[in-house]
Formats: C-alpha cells, sequence, structure tokens
C-alpha cells in the first residue's frame, strides 16, 4: 500500500487511465475492461485493474487539479512502477476552432501554477506530451469517423473558476492554446522527471466561448471515444 493507493505492490498495471473523476474510472473499468478489479477505494479515489484486447491496463481516478493528480502520479511511478499514464479528462474549449465533444489531443500544455516554477526555480519548462504516445493517439484518432479530434497546445490552470479568466486566456489563445483543464501540465512534468511516459487526451465538456455544457453525468459516463483513443494509443 502507499499512502494514498490501497493497493497490493504488482495490482496496478503498467499503463494506466487517469481520468480525474473516480466515478468515470469506474465507468471505464466497467465499459471497456474485462474481469476489472477495484484495488483502492482510499479517499473514494477509485483503482481498478483488468484487461482491454487482453493486455493489462487500470484506471485511476485522480482528483482535480495539480496538487491531487501529482499524489496519486507520483505514488504510481514511485510505488508501483507504472511507465506510462494517459490522462482521460475533460476541457473547456477556449476557442471556436474547437466545438463541444470533440477530443484535442494534449502535444503540451501550458499552465499557472506555482509547481513548475517551484521545480525550475522560475524558468518556463516546457511540458510535453511522450511522442510514441501522442502520434499513436493521432494515428488512433484518425482512424474514427465518429469524433472530429485536434492536436495541440491546452492549458491547465490552477483555477477552475477564475475572474479574469478571458483576460487571462486571451494570449494563450491567441499564442494557439485549445482548451482549458487542470493537471496535464504537472503530469508531463512529472513524467519527465520520472523518465516515465504521459499524454492527456481530453473531451470537450464545456464551451467558454458558446456558453455550452454538457452534465455531470455526461462527463462521466459519455466519452467514450476519448477512452478508446486512449486504450488503443497505449496498447498499441
Ligand atoms: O474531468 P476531469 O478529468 O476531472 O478534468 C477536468 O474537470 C475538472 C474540473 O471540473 C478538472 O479536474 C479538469 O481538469
Ligand atoms: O471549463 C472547464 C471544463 C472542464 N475542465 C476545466 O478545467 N475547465
Amino acid at each position: 500500500m502507499s499512502t494514498h493507493l490501497g493497493a497490493r505492490h504488482g495490482q496496478i498495471a503498467p499503463t494506466v487511465l487517469l481520468p480525474g473523476d473516480p466515478l468515470r474510472a469506474r465507468w471505464i473499468s466497467e465499459t471497456f475492461l474485462d474481469n476489472a478489479t477495484c484495488y483502492t477505494e482510499v479517499r473514494g479515489m477509485y483503482g481498478f485493474t483488468g484487461t482491454w484486447n487482453g493486455r493489462l491496463v487500470s484506471v485511476q481516478g485522480s482528483g482535480m487539479g495539480q496538487p491531487s493528480m501529482a499524489i496519486y502520479v507520483n505514488e504510481l511511478f514511485t510505488e508501483y512502477d507504472v511507465e506510462q499514464v494517459v490522462r482521460v479528462g475533460s476541457a473547456g474549449a477556449l476557442t471556436t476552432d474547437v466545438a463541444i465533444r470533440d477530443v484535442v489531443i494534449a502535444s503540451g500544455a501550458c499552465t499557472d501554477s506555482a509547481m513548475n516554477r517551484h521545480r525550475f526555480h522560475g524558468l518556463d519548462y516546457a511540458p510535453v506530451a511522450d511522442f510514441g504516445l501522442l502520434r499513436a493517439a493521432v494515428e488512433a484518432a484518425e482512424a474514427r469517423e465518429d469524433v472530429t479530434h485536434h492536436v495541440g497546445l491546452i492549458y491547465s490552470s490552477d483555477s477552475f473558476y477564475n475572474p479574469r479568466a478571458a483576460e487571462l486566456g486571451k494570449p494563450l489563445v491567441d499564442h494557439g492554446v485549445l482548451a482549458v483543464e487542470m493537471e496535464a501540465s504537472a503530469l508531463y512534468t512529472l513524467a519527465a522527471s520520472y523518465r516515465r511516459k504521459a499524454l492527456a487526451i481530453c473531451t470537450i465538456s464545456d464551451h467558454l466561448v458558446t456558453g455550452e455544457e454538457t452534465t455531470a453525468a455526461e462527463r462521466e459516463q459519455t466519452f467514450g471515444a476519448m477512452v478508446e483513443i486512449a486504450l488503443a494509443a497505449a496498447l498499441r
């Protein structure tokens, strides 16, 4: 057992899908995995291991925000020998180039978080996806006709509610950033530091320009294309 995961060593697969929502983790395990078992319920942050096309895979909730995610990913890397993590998240669209329910595959992630500023003593590190995972996810997305996908930068913010969101986000949008979420930047940084692989794939759940939004139930249980792209990329 690690501090925040109730799994024994060997119960977590080398490949982990990482939704923020622990109930999305449960839905993914019930919908896509065979013979899935729950290995942790600590703090209600469920994790499951099963198989997909005969290959072992785990799904672990990370909670919301980079500090929560980093707790789980640190323990996955240091205590359970996890080799690759694919975040399967929701995100808000920052531009009309992206539509609600589109899938965004994050080649890199900007951030307003102090986590990287502390780690790099004020220098601006550029957190990027593992190229092999990124390429495989793009190929898996290109093979599908049921979902529109985009590849590009996202913005990992520490704030979900920010009264200055539009003002602060504009320079990012002007430089090609597609969507906002809350975990990818620190995930990419942690993977780099442990020499592991990481990718973030997000489904647009809210549109910050048009005001469109999905329900909590839809965010929990209907983002299946993103999950299939993640599984195909990680277990290719
Ligand atoms: O749906 P998840 O994966 O949690 O991702 C997004 O949703 C949460 C905010 O509602 C943040 O964690 C954000 O990154
Ligand atoms: O607007 C949104 C939607 C999902 N996740 C976020 O962080 N922001």
